[in-house]
């Protein structure tokens, strides 16, 4: 489902991902970790295309995100072909970023009404039984600045469900809640991952989550892989000292 060959990333004179190879089968469920800097965002934001490539491919369901074919030849990719890809993608960041001035009922059909060209109707009867499974019903026509933080985070994950992804991008979702909120937040999004399809890769400093989650973990350290396993294997047994240390160090932490 996704595809990494031999993906290089420099920003400027610093190389953050260095022909990294990685790949995730449909309905997988993969969590990067790893220091800070180590390039993980990077990997997320790339599959946005909100970053390209420096060099090396990137394929997302067969379709490659840099470049188009156009009768034999590949070209660069063009918007439209971008667009097509995007589809395919949902993502949930650390700081919800909802749209302000739009109620909730709003932030959640905006894309699939514009992007996807669904009814309002219909898109709104989808995002009312979206809003009932993030346990939100009453809050519709609420405005993001009314909500706590978790509820954020709660319509921003039925935001992107509601575009019916086959890839979900989570990007340190807890990192900006309060501690008495993350953990419903976790659970929701387990419970989602556990009873779906969808193809999950997410970053998180929150090692329960990341073994509760996943069936594969990626141990990243200066934009190289240096472990990849089950979490058990990882979690329990990790193979690598750069693994070892970096869980002794966020565990004291
Ligand atoms: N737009 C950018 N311009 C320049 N450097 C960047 C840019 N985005 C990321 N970087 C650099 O790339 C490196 C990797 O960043 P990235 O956010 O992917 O790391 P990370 O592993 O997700 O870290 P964290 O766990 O702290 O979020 C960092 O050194 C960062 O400063």
């Amino acid at each position: 489902m996704i595809q990494f060959d031999k993906v290089v990333k420099r920003f400027g004179d610093v190389t953050v991902l260095r022909e990294l190879d990685f790949h995730v089968k449909p309905a997988e469920r993969v969590t990067l970790i790893g220091p800070s800097g180590s390039g993980k965002t990077t990997i997320l934001r790339l599959l946005m295309t909100l970053e390209r490539v420096t060099s090396g491919t990137i394929e997302v369901d067969g379709q490659c995100l840099s470049h188009m074919k156009r009768g034999d030849r590949m070209v660069p990719a063009d918007e439209k072909h971008l667009r097509q890809v995007r589809k395919k993608i949902g993502m949930v960041f650390q700081q919800f970023n909802l749209f302000p001035n739009m109620n909730v009922l709003r932030n959640i059909t905006e894309a699939p009404v514009r992007a996807l060209g669904v009814p309002r109707e219909q898109a709104e009867e989808k995002a009312r039984d979206l809003l009932e499974m993030v346990e939100l019903s009453d809050k519709a026509l609420a405005h993001p600045s009314q909500l706590s933080g978790g509820q954020q985070q709660r319509v921003a994950i039925a935001r992107a469900l509601a575009m019916e992804p086959e890839v979900l991008l989570l990007d340190e979702v807890t990192s900006a809640l309060d501690p008495e909120l993350v953990s419903g937040v976790q659970s929701l999004l387990r419970d989602i991952a556990r009873s779906s399809n969808l193809t999950l890769l997410c970053v998180t400093h929150e090692m329960n989550f990341a073994r509760d989650i996943s069936h594969r973990v990626l141990m990243f350290d200066q934009g190289q892989i240096v472990e990849d396993g089950p979490p058990e294997q990882i979690f329990n047994e990790p193979e690598q000292q750069r693994t070892r240390d970096f869980l002794q160090a966020v565990l004291n932490a």
